[in-house]
């Protein structure tokens, strides 16, 4: 039987203190806020856009939006990035990633001042990720999926756990959170070869390859924990994982849904990301 592994009660666990340190930070004249500065109109990102207003209103946090359009240059995005940092009321900046590609993505990701840099895209924060050392915030996403293991009481320790995906966003960063808790890693990319004969062996598998149904039955086996990262948007809107849900769940595993499942808990995090910001202020 598949088991579901729902992010709700997870995020509602993670917001369940922040309600209260909001209000106590609003008390003391700071309202904690969280600028988002979007290029575009990618569907993930207003996605995101949307959960992480809804989350922050539930929350107490303030949100302010900037979107730009499409063609925006590098030089104009960082300009505004530059604003954002200037202003003492803007606690966390999330700049929505993958950019156009138009745009010089890591200029864009170090311009982002290291203690508003709420979802870890700097060059300093990923440092911190690595060496284990307290620089900055972790990525929002692959915190969230270390949360859902952590409140499912999943045992790490010893395990082995594969990586489905090597991108800076959370392909790398998760690989090296696992590891942190003592978890065998293996990451797989696009040129892994026999990538379901590896994915079988996991006790974890973390399917970050930002490809609807890029895992199939043949990568898993019962018993498995199934982390599904991906966010993939169809031509009618719909919301789908990178599992194809309808096929692996025949099998005996826990697994996240899609929506439901990691990015209900990345809003969470960010949000704590951003009340953690607006109280190093005071
Ligand atoms: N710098 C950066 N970091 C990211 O983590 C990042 C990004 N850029 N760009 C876009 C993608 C996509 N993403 C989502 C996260 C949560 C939901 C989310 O809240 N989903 C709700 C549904 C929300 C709704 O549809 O209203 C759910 O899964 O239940 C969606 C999408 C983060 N990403």
């Amino acid at each position: 039987m598949t088991e579901l592994l729902t992010g709700k009660e997870v995020a509602t666990s993670i917001t369940e203190g922040l309600v209260k340190r909001c209000a106590d930070l609003k008390a003391k004249g700071k309202v904690p806020t969280l600028a988002i500065v979007r290029v575009g109109e990618d569907p993930a990102d207003m996605a995101y856009e949307r959960g992480a207003g809804n989350r922050a209103a539930k929350v107490g946090v303030e949100v302010l939006k900037l979107a730009l359009p499409e063609d925006t240059d590098t030089e104009a995005l960082i300009k505004k990035i530059d604003k954002l940092n200037a202003d003492d009321d803007v606690d966390g900046i999330l700049v929505l990633r993958p950019l156009p590609s138009h745009i010089d993505d890591d200029a864009v990701r170090n311009a982002v001042a290291e203690k508003k840099d709420v979802d870890g895209i700097g060059d300093r924060a990923m440092a911190g990720v690595y060496s284990g050392k307290k620089i900055g915030y972790p990525p929002c996403t692959a915190e969230a999926c270390m949360e859902i293991l952590k409140y499912y009481g999943i045992e790490l320790k010893g395990k082995r756990a594969v990586v489905i995906g090597r991108s800076l966003v959370i392909g790398r960063p998760v690989a090296m959170m696992l590891m942190a808790k003592h978890a065998t890693i293996t990451i797989c990319h696009t040129r892994t070869e026999e990538m379901d004969k590896v994915a079988k062996e996991a006790d974890v598998l973390i399917a970050a390859a930002g490809k609807a149904k890029a895992v199939t039955e043949d990568f898993v086996k019962d018993g498995q924990v199934i982390i599904d990262v991906g966010i993939n948007v169809d031509e009618e809107g719909n919301m789908t994982g990178d599992v194809d849900f309808d096929e692996v769940s025949k099998k005996n595993v826990r697994i996240t849904p899609v929506p439901g499942g990691v990015g209900a808990v990345t809003t969470s995090v960010l949000m704590k990301h951003v009340v953690d910001a607006a109280e190093r202020k005071l």
